[in-house]
């Protein structure tokens, strides 16, 4: 049997990440289908998920025991301020925002909620707490793209088609892969008690991800517009 947590992870978080590929906002990206308003939406309040999801990498730096982990949240805070925003920025030039439009724009009701709680958890633990909190990001939009990238014509498409080529790509493999590591040197020797914590941590993310592709899909913000 292995004993990688992140095998032991992976039987908890699959029928969620599953889920993710049956949520009409996913699927009308790997069907090239999706209203453009909604995708529009999904990628303003990502931006600025992003910029505080960049956080978490530059804690999880400043929380690290040893050089070796401290740059590779370096790097993967950089990798995300530069590529993985940059493709944002491409998008949103489509639509005729600007990079400061895009920055300006105010943190919606789920982003908030999810943000929050990985900075939290995140701020109140260790470098494994970071670990755990950025993992479910990285590997699921991974996963999705890979599985994406299967379907019929997704890659090719004309407007998602980038989305799909970018989140399966070689270098976004590369940095889930990055992270699973990170999660599985930290986690080794642990007790069962706390990883059934950092367990519960990467649930939770798990199924913030899904109400983040709800968010998009409504194009929900707060209840009340002020
Ligand atoms: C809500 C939401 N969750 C996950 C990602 C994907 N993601 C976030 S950070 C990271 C690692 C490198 O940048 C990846 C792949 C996203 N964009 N938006």
């Amino acid at each position: 049997m292995s004993n990688l947590f992140t095998d032991q992870l992976w039987k908890r978080v699959e029928p969620i990440w599953n889920s993710y590929l049956e949520h009409p906002f996913v699927k009308g990206i790997g069907e090239g289908w999706l209203d453009h308003d909604k995708f529009k939406h999904w990628l303003k309040q990502d931006y600025v998920y992003l910029i505080e999801y960049s956080r978490l990498f530059a804690l999880g730096s400043a929380k690290a025991d040893d050089l070796k982990t401290m740059t590779a949240f370096a790097k993967l805070l950089y990798g995300t301020l530069d590529m993985e925003m940059e493709l944002h920025r491409e998008y949103a030039s489509k639509f005729g925002i600007s990079n400061d439009e895009l920055e300006a724009t105010r943190l919606g009701s789920t982003t908030t909620a999810y943000t929050s709680y990985m900075l939290n958890v995140s701020q109140r633990g260790g470098v494994e707490n970071v670990v755990a909190s950025v993992l479910a990001c990285a590997w699921s939009y991974n996963f999705i793209g890979k599985e994406l990238a299967k379907w019929p014509g997704a890659l090719d498409h004309e407007f998602f088609g980038r989305w799909v080529k970018m989140y399966s790509s070689d270098e976004f493999t590369k940095i889930a892969e990055d992270c699973k590591h990170l999660i599985n040197e930290i986690t080794k020797g642990k007790p069962e008690r706390e990883l059934a914590m950092l367990e519960d941590i990467v649930v939770k993310t798990s199924l913030f991800e899904y109400m983040f592709w709800d968010m998009a899909e409504s194009k929900e913000d707060w209840p009340i517009n002020l």
